[in-house]
C-alpha cells in the first residue's frame, strides 16, 4: 500500500511541476506495479492499457463532439453573441454577476469550459473597464461562472463530470436534483457574496480597473448573429438530453445531443462559418489531448487496482467513518486534486471504486442517485489546485498571474464547491436527494 502512496504522491508532484500526464501517469504507475509484486511490462500492457482505452472507448465521442460543438459556437461568434447578450441585460452595474451568468449559459448548453474562457474575455474586460473594476477579478469571476456549478451541480449539465458517474450508477445528468441545486446554489450564492467583497477590498485599497499592456482588437463593431439564434444551439444539446428522455420514454445519448447541437449550429451559422471544415478539424484535434490525458489518469487508477495493497487502501477509504458518501466524496476530492483533473480524478475514483460504492448503495438503501451528484460535485473541488490545466489557461488568457488572481480562483473553485458537497451530502442523509 505504501507503493501506491508514494506513486500518488509522485504523479501529483510531477503533475504541479507542470509534466504531462501522459507519460507520468504510466511511469508512476510502474512504480505502484514494480512494489506491488506485478510484472511491469504486464502491468503495462493489461492493466494500465485496459483502463486507457476502456475510459477512451466510453468516452471520447463526448469529448470530441463536445470540442466540435464549442468550436462551432465559437467560430460563428454565436458563443459571444450569446454572451454579450446577457451581460448586457444584466447590466454593467452588476459587471461581476453579468459574467458569471454570461459563462454559465454556455457552459450549461454544453461548450467545453476551456472554449469559454476565450470567449468571455473580452466581454469581461470591457464590462469592467466600464464598471472599473481590477482586472485581477477577471479570472476569479470567470471560473465561478465556468467551473463550478454549471460543471458539475446544475441537473441535465451536459458537462462530462456530469456524465461520467452515470456510467457506474445507472443514473442519469438530472440524478438527485435537489442535492444538485442546493450545490448549484451554494456555489453561486456564497460564490457572488466572496467576490463582491474581494471587490470591495481591493477598489478600498485603490485598485482599479488598469488597461493590459495588450491591446485586444476591438471586438465592439463585430458582426455578431442573433443571441436567440445562436442560443438554439445550446438549447437543443440541453433538451434533447433532458427532455426527450422524459418525452419518448428513453434514454437519450449525449452523442445524438451533441450531433444535434452542432447540426444547429453550423446550419444556422451556414455563411458565418466560412471555413466549416478547419472548425471542424480544429475541434476534433484539440479533443485529443483532453480525452489523453483523462484516460492516462484512469490507467493510473487500473494498475493501483490490481496490486495486492488496493484491498488495504479500499478498506481504509471505506472505512471512513459515517455515510459511504463521505468516504467517496473524500477519495473523488483527493485523486481529483492529485491528477489536477475532474474528469481524471473522478475516473481513477470510480475505476477503483465505482462498483463497491454501487454494492454499498444498494445494500445501505442510500439512492445511486446520491452517489452520482456527489461524484460530481467531488471532482469540482480539489481539482482546482494551482497546477491545473484549466486555471493555466485562465490565467494566461487573462493575464495574471497566480498571485493577482489564484486567491478568488481557490475559494470559488475550490473552497466552496467543497462547502456545496458537504451539503448535498447533509441533504442525502436526511433523504432528500
Ligand atoms: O479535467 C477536467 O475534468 C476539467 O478540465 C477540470 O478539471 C477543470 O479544468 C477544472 O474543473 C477547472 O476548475
Amino acid at each position: 500500500m505504501i507503493g501506491i502512496i508514494i506513486g500518488l504522491a509522485l504523479l501529483m508532484f510531477l503533475a504541479y511541476k507542470g509534466m504531462s500526464i501522459i507519460w507520468v501517469a504510466p511511469v508512476c504507475a510502474g512504480l505502484v506495479a514494480l512494489t506491488g509484486g506485478l510484472d511491469l511490462v504486464e502491468a503495462y500492457r493489461e492493466a494500465y492499457m485496459g483502463g486507457f482505452v476502456g475510459f477512451t472507448k466510453s468516452w471520447f465521442p463526448v469529448f470530441m463532439l463536445g470540442a466540435i460543438f464549442g468550436k462551432v459556437m465559437d467560430d460563428s461568434g454565436a458563443a459571444r453573441s450569446v454572451a454579450q447578450w446577457i451581460t448586457a441585460k444584466i447590466g454593467t452595474n452588476k459587471a461581476i454577476f453579468a459574467v458569471v451568468m454570461g459563462c454559465a449559459v454556455l457552459t450549461y448548453g454544453g461548450v467545453s469550459l476551456f472554449v469559454v474562457v476565450f470567449a468571455m474575455y473580452p466581454l469581461a474586460l470591457a464590462l469592467f473597464r466600464e464598471a472599473n473594476i481590477s482586472r485581477k477579478m477577471i479570472p476569479g469571476t470567470i471560473a465561478l461562472g465556468s467551473f463550478t456549478f454549471t460543471m458539475t451541480a446544475l441537473p441535465g449539465t451536459p458537462q462530462i463530470q456530469n456524465l461520467i458517474p452515470m456510467e457506474y450508477y445507472g443514473t442519469t445528468p438530472t440524478a438527485a436534483p435537489i442535492m444538485g441545486m442546493a450545490g448549484a446554489a451554494v456555489m453561486l450564492g456564497v460564490g457572488m457574496l466572496w467576490l463582491t467583497r474581494s471587490e470591495k477590498k481591493l477598489r478600498e485599497a485603490g485598485d482599479v480597473f488598469t488597461e493590459p499592456k495588450e491591446k485586444l482588437a476591438d471586438s465592439n463593431g463585430e458582426d455578431l448573429p442573433s443571441p436567440i439564434l445562436s442560443l438554439l444551439p445550446l438549447l437543443t444539446v440541453v433538451v434533447i438530453l433532458n427532455v426527450f428522455p422524459i418525452i419518448f420514454n428513453r434514454e437519450i445519448d449525449i452523442i445524438i445531443a451533441l450531433l444535434a447541437g452542432i447540426i444547429v449550429g453550423i446550419a444556422l451559422n451556414f455563411n458565418r462559418l466560412p471555413e466549416k471544415v478547419a472548425t471542424v478539424n480544429a475541434g476534433a484535434s484539440g479533443s485529443v489531448l483532453a480525452i489523453i490525458n483523462t484516460s492516462a489518469a484512469v490507467g493510473f487508477g487500473a494498475v493501483v487496482r490490481a496490486v495486492p495493497g488496493f484491498e488495504t487502501l479500499t478498506d481504509l477509504v471505506l472505512g471512513i467513518p459515517g455515510n459511504p458518501l463521505i468516504s467517496q466524496a473524500v477519495s473523488v476530492n483527493i485523486l481529483a486534486g492529485a491528477t489536477g483533473s475532474a474528469s481524471g480524478g473522478m475516473g481513477i475514483a470510480l475505476a477503483a471504486l465505482g462498483d463497491r460504492y454501487m454494492e454499498l448503495a444498494l445494500a445501505t438503501g442510500i439512492d445511486p442517485a446520491a452517489f452520482h451528484r456527489v461524484a460530481s460535485l467531488s471532482s469540482g473541488g480539489l481539482d482546482t489546485l494551482p497546477h491545473n490545466g484549466a486555471v493555466l489557461t485562465l490565467l494566461a488568457v487573462c493575464a495574471m498571474t497566480h498571485k493577482d488572481s489564484y486567491k478568488d480562483i481557490f475559494m470559488v473553485g475550490t473552497v466552496i464547491p467543497v462547502l456545496a458537497v458537504i451539503t448535498a451530502i447533509l441533504l442525502a442523509t436526511i433523504g432528500l436527494v
